[in-house]
């Protein structure tokens, strides 16, 4: 039993179930699933195309509501919370990084980091925003906006507004889905050092074998249910199960 195992875990999925529209239209996209996450680990979820992972992954950041049961931010259950309470949270506990990189087009990079911060109310650390910022290779680009930068740059923005409040979780969303091969390696390096230096907990839905390999351990879903756990992923045994579960 690893370290990490033996702490509290920083989330926790318990008997998740999400169905989207009624009737007819009805689409069970999560049909109980329960998961643990631990301080420190960066775990990313796989499964076919449809079988629940951004259902997943948004029910656990707070911006999917749940249809039963539910989803702890260490002592807190996101599925009682108030809108309000729930944007509060969200905002100062928890990083978000979409595959899109949606990033505000008016802003400077510098000022698209700082973002969510100035948002949450929090008055910025200084020298960890000039830690992200020197980790990632952006200070020659801070002046700069979205459409002057490359997408790797734009997405390697995108992972410094979501660290600069040192959220408990960082959720990535195919953080990687929009790069080029180098550019999303030197994201997912990134992800991985910040794992190994700072503890940072990193949940990610990615389609890519490689992505999945960055991780300590990879979940499956299929038709919403998790099916398979891989830890120690290397990027052939993530291949081998990917088959296995698209048949
Ligand atoms: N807003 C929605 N309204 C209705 N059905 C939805 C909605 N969002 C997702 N679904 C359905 O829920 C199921 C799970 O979708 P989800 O996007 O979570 O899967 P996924 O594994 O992330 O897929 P992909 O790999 O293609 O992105 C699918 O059948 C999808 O069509």
């Amino acid at each position: 039993m690893n370290q990490t195992t033996l702490t509290a875990p920083v989330a926790r999925a318990e008997a998740l179930t999400k169905t989207y529209g009624s009737g007819e239209n009805e689409v069970a996209a999560l049909r109980g699933v329960s998961a643990s996450f631990a301080p420190g680990q960066f775990t990313a979820i796989m499964g076919p195309s449809g079988s629940g992972k951004s259902t997943f992954l948004y029910c656990l950041a707070g911006l999917e509501t749940v249809t039963s049961g539910s989803v702890m931010i260490g002592d807190v259950d996101l599925t009682t919370l108030s809108r309000t309470q729930l944007t509060v949270l969200r905002g100062g506990r928890l990083g978000f990084v979409f595959q899109a990189f949606n990033l505000l087009p008016v802003l400077t990079a510098e000022e698209n980091i700082r973002l969510t911060a100035r948002m949450s109310g929090r008055k910025a650390d200084e020298a960890w925003f000039g830690v992200l910022v020197d980790a990632l290779g952006l200070r020659p680009r801070l002046g700069h906006r979205p459409s002057q930068l490359s997408g790797g740059q734009q997405q390697r923005v995108a992972v410094a507004r979501a660290l600069l409040t040192r959220p408990e979780v960082l959720f990535a969303d195919e953080p990687t889905g929009n790069l080029d091969s180098r550019s999303g390696a030197e994201v997912l390096r990134f992800l991985r050092s910040a794992v190994d230096a700072y503890r940072q907990t990193v949940v990610m839905v990615t389609h890519d074998p490689v992505a999945a390999a960055y991780a300590d351990r990879v979940l499956f879903l299929a038709d919403g249910r998790i099916v398979d756990e891989l830890t120690g992923p290397t990027i052939d045994a993530v291949h081998a199960r990917m088959r296995r579960l698209e048949g």
